[in-house]
């Protein structure tokens, strides 16, 4: 089924997650060709947290910093500005989605073991250089981000999914239920945020099983692919930890590791995830269980994410401790301002405040949150000392839901806690019911997709039908114009074609196409839209592609057919293809004209000795 299709529609829809901001600006700038790194750097700079983590980057170790750097122009220089601007688009990525409707994704762990993957290709690449190591990081933790687009567009039915996917199921599901799984749709994120092509084919590569190939696409999917394994050992416990250990060590020989560098190198990538959990803001301190069954874990009841705000650190401390254990997971700042900060990037279920606080108190904190969305349902217990009736009629009127008096009895804030707990299961249950009644528009909606993707879908070989190839060429025309990039089509034409039906039938003919149409996709890059536009006859939209490198494409294409010959087959000649390629840059007529020039060119390719390829502009 055509995920190129269902990619666009969301696309359209706005609901994939997206960066924002100055990841925004940055984007823009570095999309230009004359921005110069200075103008890079004042962007950067306009965020002091980004800026703080781009000086971190640029200095660690890890990615072969061998002198202190200490300004922003500097970091831009030395890491380059796509490294920049694709670590922007990262760290937007994740303080815009630390949590989310989902309620069977875990946000933090989805994170946390990005985290590691992104560390473990950084310290990988590091070693043996088949991508920046820096550039290597932020594809590591997008690696998945597929998943976090699933949980944000469909949260419940991919909630679903997770709670009913037993081992390897879940890609399968994800198809049936979105008709798009996650591993595509982080390949189209990636694709569409404009990473470099050659992490998007090895990042496709690396979930497929090994290639015997020596390339060095090969090479970074075989680093990704045993970067994900560390990943998996690092965020686990010490009983999962064991059971992983000798697939990591056997993976870790191809990639020249001894049992004794291997320990030394996990224990380096997990310094570096903890100290990147800290830069980032991501909790790096749960360690993962073995994978149990739903009923296994049913009887868990989670505890609630409370903010702890006052300016005495003994009171943070004691009350921490005290609610730690009773089983919530607690955060503390020591002021208004700070816990505003955590409140957006964290979103906590129940505040507890001090009133009297410098530079904010606890009353201007709670103004400000209920006249903030995200603060509007929040429930907030204010500890009070001496106030009085009138202040604390006051404290209600600006919207705290609870008081409990200083110096603080536990039994009684425990209490209040819990009654909170049940007015915001209340509200969990009124959004749920809510959800219920979205959920049948949405599975509406999901029908609706599936239908419009057989409509765009060829039915006998699963790609983009002529239909869909035509409107995105126009789309990737319009695009190619606009940034001044350049896009080529291939137009293929199966040789001899009418003789496999004639002779062997109209179904081994089916299958000839079938497998020709495998063949263009495992030849295709990941950026190259393969379609079938009918007959014996297809297209290959190559974007960011001029005409000559296509040609490379076509004749990857062409000698792939002419070597992988369909099983079982007793074809009187060998199927071969006719290749007519057109590329172009700048302000050419228009696509229909790109296509007639390949098809111009194909025509002589058919005319001649056919099993070729012929680039319109050579003839
Ligand atoms: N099996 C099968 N055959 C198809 C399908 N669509 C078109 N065809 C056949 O494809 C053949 C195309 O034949 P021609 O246009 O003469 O082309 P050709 O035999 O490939 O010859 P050249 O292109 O000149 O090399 C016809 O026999 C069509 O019936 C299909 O979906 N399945």
């Amino acid at each position: 089924m055509s995920t190129e299709f269902n990619f666009h529609a969301l696309k359209s829809a706005e609901r994939l997650p997206s960066p924002s901001g100055t990841a925004l600006t940055i984007m823009n700038l570095v999309q230009k060709d004359d921005t110069s790194v200075k103008q890079l750097a004042e962007a950067v700079k306009v965020d002091p947290a980004l800026t703080s983590r781009i000086l971190n980057f640029a200095n660690s170790a890890a990615f072969g910093a061998h002198r202190p750097i200490a300004n922003v122009n500097e970091a831009v220089q030395m890491m380059g500005m796509q490294a920049v601007r694709n670590f922007a688009l990262s760290l937007s990525l994740v303080s815009n989605n630390r949590k989310g409707h989902c309620a069977d994704f875990d946000y933090n762990t989805f994170w946390m073991k990005s985290l590691a993957m992104a560390v473990a290709i950084a310290a990988l690449t590091a070693r043996e250089r088949t991508a920046a190591p820096e550039e290597a990081f932020t594809l590591g933790l997008l690696s998945e981000i597929g998943q976090l687009a699933l949980a944000t567009v469909w949260p419940d039915i991919f909630g679903e999914c997770l709670r009913s996917a037993q081992g390897d199921t879940l890609i399968k599901l994800e198809c049936e239920r979105f008709a798009i799984d996650h591993k595509a749709l982080t390949l189209m994120l990636m694709q569409d945020w404009g990473l470099p092509g050659l992490f998007l084919d090895a990042l496709k590569l690396s979930f497929q099983p090994p290639q015997a190939e020596v390339t060095r696409t090969v090479r970074f999917a075989s680093q990704l692919a045993f970067a994900r394994q560390l990943s998996h050992y690092c965020v686990a416990d010490d009983q999962y930890r064991a059971a992983l250990l000798a697939d990591v060590q056997k993976e870790a020989i191809p990639h020249n590791f001894t049992d004794e560098t291997l320990s030394q190198f996990i224990d380096q990538i997990n310094q570096q995830w903890q100290d990147w959990g800290k830069l980032i803001n991501i909790k790096t301190d749960t360690r993962l269980a073995f994978p149990t069954t739903q009923a296994e874990q049913s009887d868990v009841l989670p505890g609630l994410d409370i903010l702890l705000v006052d300016d005495d650190p003994l009171i943070l401390v004691r009350l921490s401790k005290q609610l730690t254990h009773a089983g919530h997971h607690v955060a503390v700042c020591p002021d208004g301002e700070a816990a505003l900060k955590h409140v957006l990037e964290n979103k906590p279920q129940i505040i507890i405040t001090d009133w009297r606080m410098q530079p904010m108190d606890g009353l201007a904190l709670c103004r400000t949150l209920r006249s903030s969305a995200i603060g509007k349902n929040l429930y907030i217990i204010m500890l009070t000392a001496a106030e009085t009736e009138d202040e604390l009629v006051e404290a209600f009127d600006v919207g705290i839901d609870d008081y409990v008096t200083k110096p603080v009895n536990l039994k009684i804030l425990l209490a209040r806690i819990r009654a909170g707990q049940r007015i915001t299961t209340l509200q969990q249950e009124v959004e749920r019911e809510k959800q219920d009644i979205q959920r049948t528009n949405a599975e509406l909606a999901v029908a609706n997709r599936k239908l419009g993707i057989m409509a765009n879908t060829d039915l006998l070989t699963d790609l983009p039908n002529r239909r869909y190839a035509l409107a995105r060429l126009a789309q990737e025309w319009e695009s190619a114009q606009r940034y001044n990039r350049p896009i080529s089509v291939l137009m293929l034409d199966l040789d001899h074609f009418k003789l496999v039906n004639d002779t062997l039938g109209h179904d081994a003919g089916d299958e000839v196409l079938s497998h020709t149409a495998k063949l263009l996709k495992a030849a295709s890059r990941a950026t190259d839209i393969a379609c079938r536009l009918g007959g014996e006859e297809f297209l290959i939209i190559a974007t960011n592609t001029d005409g000559k490198t296509a040609v490379l494409l076509a004749e990857r294409i062409r000698i792939a057919i002419q070597t992988h010959q369909p099983n079982g087959l007793a074809l009187k000649r060998p199927i071969t293809v006719s290749i007519g390629v057109a590329g172009s840059i700048g302000n050419q007529p228009g696509w229909n004209e790109l296509i007639k020039q390949a098809d111009r060119a194909l025509y002589v390719v058919k005319a001649g000795r056919r099993n070729a390829t012929q680039l319109a502009s050579e003839l």
